[in-house]
């Protein structure tokens, strides 16, 4: 949806709604990526922050090897461009040589010089567009940065805010003598007023020729933009993209790396692939997957020889990267001679659960030409699933034949397939 308005000086500001644009936007193509740069400032001295040293070289965590707020800031932005501009305070060379993979430019006195430092660096380098970023944005969203790299196919400027929500007051000193402190004194329109974030994005030559041109103190690049010409549309903007200004922000970004953490590791997901074959012998059933299936032969084998079971007790074991059947149920040990297999596969989904994971999925194929497995594909399932404790639709147990050929093809075996997924619980 795009609502055009007219401003006083007669500049276009375009609103993007960022949701319905992200729904239909193909990602950045690689090719595309070669023209794009992020430039990160990290030149001020975060007199507000404090702490010993400026905020963008602090730690986020408490742990020795946690990122720093600058790592944090180009890591957000490496998968969408295909170069960095760091722009450091000269006096934090040191610390600047620590980032790997950047072009580190010496900053300005003010946020704008810094900014004009960085794209005079990135002249004639075949950039088309630039997102000039604050490192002290550290925590920025990925869908905050791709809603500005898609409003920039039709826009020379583009940068992420969010509408004030709140009522807006002014403030002002009292004006009787018996009190004392900050009074409202009046309020303001919110009407169309945004929080204005980073990356705010250019065409580059455009931003480039802008910065040079201007003249005095600028809020952000979007005043820049604005003096001279370049229509800057309003992406959406995220609460997570909040800039580290005061000591309570650190509490608040320590936090949101925590979430994040917390919230990758139980998207973790493992996947183990299993395999196994057994011959037939004389007998009158099969076990298949835990259910008996009456047949003209038995598979042979140390334990009930249930090839889809033991292929899937494999796959649950290669997800957890712990052996295989083999090493936890020796054949050369008495113990499990004519084991019933659900022992096996009670181990496996014990041992992954030990590990803080839970079966996501599983699938087993049986390579057999008889006996057929379709009409007992259902009990397969359930049996399977009442094993592992899990709900029957994710297991999912099916065949095939191999048209005849090899040693199933011949009714010498049955061979089995099985993928477990496994996510972390
Ligand atoms: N001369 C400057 C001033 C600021 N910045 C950068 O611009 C971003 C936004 O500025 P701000 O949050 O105001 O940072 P500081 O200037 O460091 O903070 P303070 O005003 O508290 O000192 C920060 O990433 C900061 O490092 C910059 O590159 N060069
Ligand atoms: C550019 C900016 O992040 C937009 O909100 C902001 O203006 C820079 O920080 P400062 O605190 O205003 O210096």
């Amino acid at each position: 949806m795009w609502r055009k308005t007219t401003d006083a000086q007669n500049l276009i500001i375009t609103k993007v709604k960022n949701s319905a644009l992200q729904a239909c936007a193909p990602p950045i193509m690689p090719n595309l990526m070669t023209k794009i740069a992020a430039l990160i400032v990290a030149a001020g001295r975060g007199t507000r922050a404090g702490g010993e040293m400026p905020k963008q070289w602090q730690r986020l965590g408490a742990t020795p090897g946690a990122l720093r707020v600058i790592d944090h800031a180009i890591a957000a932005f490496r998968p969408h461009v295909a170069r960095v501009v760091v722009v450091h305070h000269p006096d934090d060379m040191d610390l600047a040589q620590s980032l790997e993979n950047v072009t580190l430019v010496p900053g300005g006195a003010t946020r704008a010089a810094s900014v004009k430092a960085g794209l005079e660096a990135l002249e004639n380098e075949g950039i088309d567009k630039v997102l000039i970023h604050d490192a002290a944005r550290a925590l920025i969203p990925a869908e905050v940065i791709r809603g500005v790299l898609t409003a920039l196919e039709n826009h020379n400027g583009a940068a992420p805010a969010l509408m004030v929500t709140d009522a807006l007051w002014h403030a002002g000193n009292s004006r009787n003598a018996a009190q004392t402190g900050v009074f409202v004194d009046g309020t303001r329109d919110r009407n169309g007023l945004y929080r204005a974030q980073t990356p705010q994005g250019f065409a580059f030559e455009a931003i480039l020729a802008a910065h040079r041109a201007h003249a005095g103190e600028a809020a952000d690049d979007v005043e820049v933009a604005r003096a001279h010409g370049i229509a800057v549309a309003i992406t959406e903007g995220s609460e997570e993209n909040f800039k580290i200004t005061h000591p309570g922000d650190f509490a608040r970004a320590d936090a949101l790396v925590r979430q994040r953490t917390e919230e990758k590791a139980q998207m973790e997901i493992r996947l183990g692939n299993g395999y196994d074959v057994h011959r037939f012998g004389e007998g009158d059933h099969v076990w298949l997957c835990g259910v008996k299936v009456p047949h003209g032969r038995s598979l042979q084998g140390h334990s009930d020889a249930d090839v889809g079971m033991h292929a899937l007790t494999d796959a649950i074991y290669g997800a957890l990267a712990r052996g295989d059947i083999g090493q936890h149920f020796p054949p050369t040990d008495p113990q499990w001679k004519g084991a019933e297999s659900h022992i096996f596969l009670r181990h496996a989904i014990g041992l992954a659960r030990e590990m803080g994971y839970e079966m996501m999925n599983c699938d087993v194929t049986l390579v057999c030409e008889r006996p057929k497995v379709g009409p007992h594909a259902a009990s397969m399932r359930a049996a399977l699933a009442d094993i592992m404790g899990v709900d029957v639709e994710k297991v999912s147990v099916k065949a095939t034949t191999s048209e005849r050929l090899g040693f199933t093809g011949r009714e010498e075996g049955i061979a089995a397939l099985a993928t477990a997924a496994l996510i972390k619980s």
